[in-house]
């Protein structure tokens, strides 16, 4: 089946006529969560997450029981200029280890009881070096949305996203820069573990980009900063939301993927919550720009969807309260 975009301003405008949550669904969850066997407000957040996700999936009493996590891998022109602490070839390196089963997110997956799907796109073909122009053309953007809006199983109950691309968080860098402003030193943190002269670099590099692309159309923005493993989140991420599949976003590159459909539309990640806050420097930042608060704060920076991946568990809890725990009246307890 063909992606239902051919062109970014097809994307954009289905970006656009995105649905919303269920409203009868939230305020029935709302309802049953008044009368659960507990002070008001005492499970705190989980409460806010077990509502929310009812109202996407359109049900008072949801389950979770079928979570996907997907893995995007992409290589970046800009990776040539020396602003990661590991070499290019590490991403397809990777790809391989997620095939074998021995990555992180292998484990961090089963512990969740997800099902991970691993998609690379053209790892022999980088992208091009945003310093000199656009890291994409319009067609490679489109490919690269469309093999993420068909990665997505419409069957599965939530989406975890995650990505390998070395060099990419000097692309996160300068979209989040692109979209907030500021200067760029502020957006570009030390991802795999460059030293201060790598961060140097970096930060120029990030500011070279921003010069040389000046147009800040959020998706123009994707195309021209980005790379194909970002753009292929991106997609992931808008065909959830058009199948009402709640998403738990990552790190900084997947938090910066999303970013660009927040601003190319609004209520376009209101499916989606923040897994953890990653230790890249200004991941916090990006997430207070979308008004999301992270779930897990545990120092990850390792990207692949791990921090997400962790997080499923917690979702899973909180929903399994929701949905499992027996209302004052069922239990004979006492209201106050
Ligand atoms: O998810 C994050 O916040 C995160 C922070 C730092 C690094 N990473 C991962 O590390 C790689 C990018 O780091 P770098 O230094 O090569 O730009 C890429 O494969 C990401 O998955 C991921
Ligand atoms: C080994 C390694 C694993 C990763 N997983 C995601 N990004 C990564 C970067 C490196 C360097």
């Amino acid at each position: 089946m063909p992606a239902p975009f051919a062109t970014l301003s097809d994307f954009r405008a289905l970006l656009q006529a995105l649905p919303s949550a269920d409203p009868a669904a939230t305020a029935a969850a709302e309802e049953r969560n008044s009368q659960l066997t507990k002070p008001p407000g005492a499970l705190g957040r989980l409460e806010d997450m077990a509502i929310w996700y009812a109202g996407w999936r359109g049900v008072a009493r949801p389950a979770l029981e079928r979570p996907q996590v997907i893995v995007f891998a992409g290589n970046h022109g800009v990776a040539a200029r020396g602003v990661s602490a590991f070499p290019a070839e590490v991403t397809v390196q990777m790809v391989a280890n997620f095939r074998a089963g021995g990555a992180a997110i292998n484990q961090l997956a089963r512990a969740a009881g997800a099902t991970l799907s691993v998609h690379e796109l053209d790892l022999d073909r980088p992208t091009a070096d945003f310093t000199q122009g656009p890291a994409m053309t319009e067609a490679e953007v489109v490919a690269a949305l469309s093999v993420g809006w068909h990665a997505v199983d419409p069957s599965s109950d939530l989406l975890v996203v995650g990505e390998m691309g070395i060099g990419n968080t000097t692309p996160a860098a300068a979209i989040a820069c692109a979209l907030f402003g500021g200067q760029p030193g502020e957006w570009t943190g030390r991802g795999t573990g460059v030293d201060d002269r790598g961060l140097s670099i970096k930060t120029q590099v990030v500011a070279e980009g921003l010069a040389a692309n000046p147009d800040r159309d959020p998706l123009e923005v994707l195309r021209c900063l980005g790379g194909r493993e970002i753009a292929a989140m991106a997609g992931a991420i808008a065909a959830a939301h058009a199948a009402r599949i709640p998403v738990i976003l990552d790190g900084f590159i997947c938090t910066a993927a999303a970013a660009t459909l927040a601003m190319a539309a609004e209520g376009a990640l209101d499916h989606c919550i923040a897994g953890h806050a990653s230790a890249e420097a200004s991941h916090r930042a990006l997430l207070s720009k979308l008004g999301k608060q992270p779930m897990l704060e545990l120092g990850l920076r390792l990207g692949e969807g791990s921090g997400a991946a962790l997080a499923i568990n917690v979702l899973k809890a909180a929903i399994a309260c929701h949905s499992g725990m027996a209302t004052f009246a069922e239990a004979g307890v006492s209201g106050a």
